[in-house]
C-alpha cells in the first residue's frame, strides 16, 4: 500500500505516511513519546498466553470465583469499549466484586513488569494524545479502512489522531461487521455520523467484484436483517451463472463433492482459471478436516489462511505421535516430543540430554528410558526420582498398555482403532489438559480432537472398502504380511501431510486457499465455495449475535467474483448421529434462488466468466478436444437429492450405523451402503462402477431418481445372489455355480424350471437394472467406435429392435457448428454467438427475486472538518443524522460542493 500511494503521490510524501494498524501506530507513538505519562519507553507486550497466565495465577493466588479464561475477556472488552463508548450500560448488572479485584491485581502486576498487553496499547495511546496534541500536530488526515470493525477505544483514538485538522476518511460496509466478538462497534458509523454532522458521504454503488447473481443472492441474505443500514449498489458486471446450493449426504461427501467440482471446472474452463483461483471459505477451522481430506486424497495443494492445517495443530500432532511410539517406540523425535505432554516435570534440557545419550550409546531413548526405570542400566541423564517415578507410572504405563492393545487390532477385531484412540485420550485425560493449557481455545482444541477420531473412524471404512494397499500376487514369490491397522493408519497421515508441505517453492498457483471467512475479509477469489451452511455452523452454536453471523455469510458469499457454492450435508462431522438443518439464512429461498447443482460449462459460461475477471476465455473447441477420456462434463458424481439413509423406508434402523465409533467391518452387508453415502457409484455391477462417467445418468429420459433407487436395491439383491452363489461353487468345476445353466441349457429354454415369479417391486428394479445395463453396454459400444458428437435428433432416436448392439442408425455426419462432446450429455445446444451468451447464461433463473438488487456494498466517504464551511448536506438527510434517519433507505448521493472560497 505504501509503495502504491508512494507512486501516485511521490516519494517526499510517502516517506511522511503513517500506516499500520490502530496497535502497531500506537506502540510506535508510546515508544516515542510514552515518557510523558509516565511509561518507560523500554516497555515490553503481553501477548495472550503471558495474560492469560497471569490472571489465571491471579485468580489461583487470590482464591477468586471467576474463570481466568472469563477474567480475561471481561477485562479485554472493558478496555476496548474505551471511556466514551455509546454501549449502553443501563439495566446491566453490577460487575462481579471478583473481576474488578482480578482487573485491579492485573493492572497492578503489568504496570510493577513494564508491560503493555495489546488492549493497554490503545488504552495509553488515548491518554497519551488527551494530555499531550503536540504529539499529533503533524497529522494533516487520518484515513481508516474497514471502519466498521472499530471498536470504541479505536473511535477515539481516531479523532485524537485528527485533532489538530480534523480531516478524517473512513472507508466502510456496515453489513461486513464481523468482528462484535472482539468489541467492535458497528454504531461507530452512526456516530461519526452524529458527532460530526458536516460530513460528506459518498456512496460507492457500483460493485466491480462480482457477478449479478452472487450480488442478488448475497443481498436476499443480509436482507433478512430488518435492522441494517440501507444502501444501494449496482453491479457492474453480466447476470452470470445462478449461485449454487448443493446438499451432500455427510460431510465427507461434501469435500468430496468440492474436489470434484474444482476439478471440473478447471477443466472445463480450459486453463482459464487455475488453483489459486479457488477459496473455501469456512464458519471455523475446525470444520476443515474433511475438506483437506479430500484435497489430501486428490492430491491437490492447498494454503491454509487463518488456522493451521488439520495435522499441523499442536493437539493432533501430540495425539499423532503418542500413536507413533505405540507403533514405533524407537522413534527418538516422537518420543521427545511426547515425553512432558501432559507435563510431566521434564525440562528441555533433560530431553536433550536423553537423545545425545541415546545416540552415543547406540540405543533408542525409549530404551534408556525403559532400562533406567527397570533398573537394567542407569541413564547417564540426571533422571530424577520424581521424574522416573512418573515416567514408569504414567508415560510407560500408557505406552504399554497401548502396544499390547495394538497388536490385536485386525480389520474384523471387535477392538479398533478407534478405540485405542479413545483409550489414549481418557488416559492422557487430555480433555482436561487442554483446559488447562489452552485457556483461550480449548474448546476448539477439544472439538479438533473429536474430529481426529472421526476421521480415523471414516478411514476405517474406506480402507475396508477400497484393496488399494494390497498387490495383485506373483506366482511363487511371497509377500510379506501387511502391516498393523495402526502402521498403515500411520502411513496413511504421514503420506496425506507431507503432500501437502509446502517446500516454499511450491508453485502459488497450484494451490487453492483454505481460510476461515473471518481471514479472508478484504480478498476475492474467481470461485468461492462455502461449505457447512447449517445451523449450528452458521449461525454458530455459541455466536451470540445472530445478525453478525449473517453478516458473515454475506462476507463469504461477496468474497466470489464468477462462480459461488454453498453447499450443506445432511448430517454433519460426527457422523450418522448428528443430523443437521440448512441454515436459515438461506432455507427460507434456497429452492427458488439457489441451482441445485453446478453450471453445465459451455460457450456462454466461459464467455461470461472471462469478461468478469478480464481474461481471455479460450475457445470451447480447444477446451473439448483437450478434455480427457470419460470426463463427466456435469456436476453429476452426487445426487442433487441426496439420499437420507436414515429416512428411508425401505432400510431399517436395526440396520443403520450406530455412530461415529462404528468401524465399516462391524456393520452387516446390506448396511454397507448406506454407511458414508448413496452408493451412487459403487453398487453396480463391474461395467457400470463409476457410471456417472459415462454420463449414461445424464441420457435424457433414462433412468429417473425412482428407478435409479429400484437400480440399487436390485443391484444389492444381485450381489447378494452372487454371494451366495459363490458360496456354492465345487472345486475342480469351471466355476459355474450350481444354480447356474449352460448355454445350451439357455437356449433349450422349454426344459428350464419355472422360477418363483418375484415380487413387484423386484420386478420394477430389475427391470429398470437390466434396462440400464443394456443401454449402458450399447453406449459403451457405440462410443468406443464412434467420435463423441450430439445432435438435435439424438433424443428421439430409437433403438433399433432386434438388434441390440447395433449402432443408432438416425445419426448425421460431422457438422461444423455442431457441438462437440467428450462425452454424452444431456445438455441443451447451447447458442454459439457471444451476443446471445449473456442472456442465456441467465436462462436458468428463477422468477425475479421478490425485490430487486436496489444496494449491496457502500462505502463511506467523509471529510470531518470542525466547521461544516458551506457544504450542503445531502437531501434527505435534515440537520443531524438521527438513528431512524439511518435506517431508511439509503439515497445514492452527490456531493454537493460550495461554489463558495476554496476548501483550506
Ligand atoms: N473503478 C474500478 N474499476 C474497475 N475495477 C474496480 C474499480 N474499483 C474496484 N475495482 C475492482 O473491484 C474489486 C473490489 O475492489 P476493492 O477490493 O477495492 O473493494 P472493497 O470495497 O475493498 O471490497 P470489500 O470491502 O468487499 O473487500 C477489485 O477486484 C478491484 O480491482
Amino acid at each position: 500500500m505504501r509503495e502504491r500511494i508512494g507512486k501516485l503521490l511521490g516519494e517526499d510524501v510517502e516517506k511522511k505516511i503513517v500506516l499500520g494498524t490502530f496497535h502497531s501506530i500506537s506502540r510506535r507513538y508510546l515508544s516515542a513519546y510514552g515518557k510523558r505519562i509516565g511509561l518507560d519507553s523500554n516497555f515490553s507486550i503481553a501477548d495472550d498466553g503471558d495474560s492469560k497466565g497471569i490472571i489465571k495465577r491471579i485468580c489461583e493466588r487470590l482464591k477468586l470465583t471467576v474463570e481466568p479464561s472469563y477474567a480475561k475477556s471481561w477485562i479485554s472488552k472493558r478496555k476496548a469499549k474505551g471511556n466514551h463508548s455509546t454501549t449502553s450500560q443501563k439495566g446491566k448488572k453490577a460487575d462481579h466484586p471478583d473481576l474488578l479485584k482480578c482487573y485491579e491485581e492485573y493492572q497492578e502486576h503489568l504496570q510493577r513488569s513494564n508491560l503493555l498487553d495489546y488492549d493497554d496499547l490503545l488504552v495509553r495511546c488515548v491518554e497519551l494524545l488527551e494530555k499531550n496534541a503536540s504529539c499529533v500536530s503533524n497529522v494533516q488526515s487520518v484515513l481508516i479502512d474497514e471502519y466498521q470493525d472499530t471498536n470504541g477505544i479505536q473511535y477515539e483514538l481516531m479523532k485524537l489522531f485528527a485533532q489538530k485538522q480534523g480531516r478524517i476518511t473512513v472507508v466502510g460496509d456496515p453489513d461486513q461487521s464481523i468482528y462484535g466478538w472482539r468489541s467492535a462497534e458497528v454504531r461507530n458509523l452512526y456516530r461519526l455520523l452524529r458527532e460530526f454532522p458536516g460530513t460528506d458521504e459518498v456512496s460507492l454503488e457500483e460493485n466491480y467484484r462480482s457477478s449479478q447473481s452472487i450480488l442478488d443472492i448475497s443481498l436476499r441474505v443480509i436482507q433478512e436483517d430488518k435492522r441494517r443500514y440501507q444502501k444501494a449498489l449496482t453491479p457492474v458486471h453480466a447476470k452470470g451463472t445462478r449461485p449454487v446450493l448443493r446438499k451432500l449426504t455427510s460431510s465427507s461427501n461434501e469435500g468430496e463433492w468440492i474436489v470434484s467440482e474444482i476439478k471440473r471446472l478447471i477443466l472445463m474452463l480450459g486453463g482459464m482459471l487455475k488453483h489459486e483461483d479457488v477459496a473455501i471459505l469456512l464458519r471455523s477451522a475446525a470444520l476443515s478436516r474433511h475438506v483437506e481430506s479430500a484435497l489430501g486424497k486428490a492430491g491437490i495443494s492447498y494454503r491454509m489462511i487463518g488456522g493451521h492445517k488439520f495435522y499441523e495443530r499442536k493437539e493432533i500432532k501430540v495425539l499423532i505421535d503418542y500413536l507413533r511410539v505405540v507403533y514405533q517406540p524407537e522413534n527418538n523425535d516422537a518420543v521427545a516430543r511426547i515425553i512432558n505432554v501432559p507435563r510431566r516435570g521434564i525440562g528441555e534440557a533433560t530431553v536433550k540430554s536423553l537423545l545425545a545419550e541415546a545416540e552415543l550409546e547406540k540405543l533408542s531413548v525409549w530404551t534408556v528410558i525403559i532400562k533406567h526405570c527397570r533398573g537394567d542400566r542407569k541413564a547417564t541423564t540426571n533422571i530424577r526420582a520424581k521424574m522416573e517415578q512418573r515416567l514408569s507410572s504414567e508415560l510407560m504405563r500408557i505406552i504399554n498398555g497401548l502396544q499390547q492393545k495394538a497388536a490385536d487390532i485386525t480389520a474384523s477385531s471387535s477392538f479398533s482403532l478407534v478405540d485405542l484412540i479413545e483409550q489414549l485420550i481418557s488416559q492422557l485425560n487430555y480433555k482436561k489438559y487442554l483446559e488447562d493449557e489452552y485457556a483461550n481455545d480449548h474448546e476448539t482444541r477439544w472439538a479438533n480432537v473429536r474430529e481426529f477420531v472421526n476421521l480415523v473412524s471414516d478411514y476405517l471404512r474406506d480402507s475396508t472398502n477400497t484393496e488399494d494397499d494390497e498387490l495383485p500376487e506373483v506366482d511363487e514369490v511371497e509377500q510379506s504380511e501387511q502391516d498393523s491397522m495402526l502402521g498403515k493408519f500411520l502411513a496413511n497421515v504421514s503420506l496425506a501431510s507431507d503432500a501437502q508441505r509446502g517446500s516454499g517453492k511450491q508453485d502459488q498457483s497450484s494451490m487453492i486457499t483454505i481460510s476461515t471467512i473471518h481471514a479472508a475479509k478484504g480478498l476475492e477469489w474467481p470461485i468461492v465455495f462455502v461449505p457447512s451452511v447449517y445451523t449450528g455452523s452458521m449461525p454458530h452454536s455459541r455466536a451470540e449475535d445472530i445478525d453478525e453471523e449473517r453478516r458473515l455469510l454475506y462476507v463469504a458469499m461477496t468474497r466470489a467474483q464468477a462462480l459461488l457454492y454453498l453447499s450443506c450435508p445432511l448430517y454433519g462431522p460426527q457422523g450418522f448421529s448428528n443430523k443437521v438443518e440448512l441454515s436459515d439464512f438461506v432455507a427460507p429461498f434456497a429452492e427458488v434462488a439457489f441451482a441445485s447443482k453446478g453450471p453445465s460449462v459451455d460457450e456462454p459460461v466461459i464467455q461470461t466468466i472471462g469478461k468478469i475477471l478480464d481474461r481471455d476465455p479460450p475457445q470451447s473447441k480447444v477446451i473439448f478436444e483437450k478434455l480427457p477420456p470419460m470426463t463427466s462434463v456435469e456436476d453429476d458424481r452426487f445426487p442433487e437429492n441426496p439420499f437420507d439413509p436414515k429416512n428411508s423406508d425401505e432400510i431399517g434402523d436395526a440396520r443403520l450405523p450406530r455412530g461415529v465409533k462404528r468401524q465399516r467391518t462391524d456393520l452387516s452387508e446390506n448396511s454397507k451402503a448406506y454407511v458414508d453415502e448413496h452408493q451412487w457409484d459403487r453398487e453396480y455391477a463391474t461395467t457400470m462402477e463409476q457410471s456417472s462417467a459415462f454420463t449414461m445418468s445424464s441420457l435424457p429420459g433414462f433412468v429417473s431418481v425412482s428407478q435409479h433407487q429400484h437400480t440399487i436395491a436390485a443391484a444389492n439383491k444381485a450381489k447378494e445372489q452372487a454371494t451366495a452363489r459363490k458360496a456354492t461353487i465345487t472345486k475342480g468345476t469351471n466355476r459355474r455355480p450350481a444354480d447356474q445353466k449352460s448355454l445350451l441349457n439357455y437356449v433349450n429354454q422349454g426344459s428350464r424350471p419355472q422360477q418363483a415369479a418375484p415380487s413387484a417391486a423386484d420386478r420394477s428394479a430389475f427391470s429398470s437394472y437390466s434396462r440400464y445395463q443394456a443401454a449402458a453396454s450399447k453406449f459403451a459400444a457405440w462410443t468406443a467406435s464412434e467420435p463423441l458428437n450430439t445432435n438435435s435428433t439424438l433424443p428421439q432416436h430409437k433403438l433399433p429392435v432386434g438388434n441390440q448392439l447395433a449402432r443408432p442408425s438416425g445419426r448425421q455426419p460431422d457438422n461444423e457448428n455442431r457441438k462437440r462432446y467428450a462425452c454424452f450429455s444431456s445438455s441443451p445446444t447451447k447458442p454459439a454467438s457471444p451476443e446471445k451468451a449473456e442472456q442465456e447464461v441467465s436462462r436458468d433463473d428463477p422468477k425475479p427475486l421478490a425485490r430487486p438488487a436496489t444496494s449491496f456494498h457502500a462505502t463511506t466517504f467523509t471529510a470531518v472538518r470542525s466547521l461544516p464551511r458551506g457544504v450542503r448536506r445531502p437531501v434527505g438527510m435534515g440537520p443531524a443524522p438521527s438513528m431512524d434517519r439511518l435506517r431508511k433507505p439509503f439515497k445514492p448521493l452527490t456531493i454537493n460542493r460550495p461554489s463558495g472560497p476554496e476548501r483550506p
